[in-house]
């Protein structure tokens, strides 16, 4: 049973349009200046001290989940410590946003600054070790958390470089954002899907913020059993790269289901990768193994 549900996605990703091409264009990583900030762990939550229900629509808040990355918050830019598989696999997943974007927005991939002109959104942005880089590829960007120390975390590191002091960050809620009307032409959510109340309605979320022939990737974790046995025995418990209980598999989500709840949403999903780690270099590549860590890029249906 688990390797026809693996051949099915396999054939799936297939028959999908690929053009991973650009991937040696990687983006110059951020500088790693550690920088903590001081007061109450659970500072969390859009303008409250608790995981405020921040708008009228079904909120994404899901407060055990943001417990877990409050308690960790000091460490966004420690690349050794709990976020460093995030650190790690940003080379790779910057490379998936260079080449599905610039092709998506018809920019140059070889210039230094592809997405000049286009704004960007951080969704469950954490301390902005992807803000930033995106920043200094020329697109214009606001990052957004749950957590009011991620944010305050992100603004200190971002201040440290006249370039990325220029990242709108906030703490709120893409549903927040959405009551707001606020558009962008990339809405980009990498490893938050798993971690929000409602998969399906924070992809209706991301829509709403996607301009019209706009652009939506989300990466997220297959619900597998070699995720099960990677993403959470060998990652949690074995080599202890993140905190126990991180991850519940249970909210993992298969391509075919993140597909369909975007396409619900209003997104056509044109591409799809898996980021596959490499033990013995200790690096991450683009695959076409969607097994366990996969990135989906989709389109804003008209
Ligand atoms: C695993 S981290 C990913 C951070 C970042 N996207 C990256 O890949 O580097 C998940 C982040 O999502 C945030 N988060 C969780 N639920 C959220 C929600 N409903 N709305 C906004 N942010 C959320 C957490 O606070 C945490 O910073
Ligand atoms: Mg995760």
């Amino acid at each position: 049973m688990a390797s026809s549900m693996f051949l099915a996605q396999r054939r799936w990703f297939h028959s999908l349009p690929r053009n991973l091409s650009n991937a040696r264009f990687f983006s110059a990583l951020p500088s790693q200046h550690p920088v903590s900030v001081s007061g109450p762990q659970n500072n969390v939550g859009p303008k409250s001290n608790k995981f405020e229900k921040a708008s009228s629509a079904p909120s994404s808040l899901k407060e055990p989940e943001l417990a877990k990355f409050s308690a960790i918050a000091d460490t966004w830019w420690d690349s050794e410590g709990p976020f460093k598989p995030l650190h790690k696999m940003n080379p790779t997943r910057l490379a998936f946003l260079r080449s599905t974007l610039c092709r998506h927005f018809r920019k140059d991939p070889l210039s230094a600054r592809p997405f000049e002109g286009l704004r960007f959104i951080d969704v469950g942005c954490g301390g902005g070790i992807l803000s930033e880089p995106l920043t200094r590829m020329g697109a214009t960007v606001t990052g957004i958390d749950a957590i009011e120390k991620n944010i305050k975390i992100a603004r200190l590191h971002a201040n440290l470089d006249p370039t990325t002091s220029t990242i709108e960050y906030c703490c709120t809620t893409a549903e927040k954002l959405v009551e707001e009307q606020r558009k962008f032409d990339a809405v980009i959510a990498l490893e938050v899907i798993e971690h929000v109340a409602d998969a399906a309605e924070f992809c209706k979320s991301l829509s709403a913020l996607t301009a019209h022939e706009g652009a939506t990737v989300v990466s997220t974790i297959n619900r597998s059993m070699r995720s099960y046995a990677t993403a959470i025995v060998a990652a949690e418990y074995l080599l202890q790269w993140l905190p126990k209980g991180t991850h519940q598999w249970s909210s993992f989500l298969t391509p075919e289901e993140l597909t369909m709840i975007l396409k619900r949403a209003g997104v056509d999903v044109k591409e799809m990768a898996g980021f596959v780690y490499n033990p013995l270099t200790g690096r991450w590549s683009l695959s076409d193994d969607i097994s366990v860590n996969f990135i989906a890029y989709g389109t804003k249906e008209k």
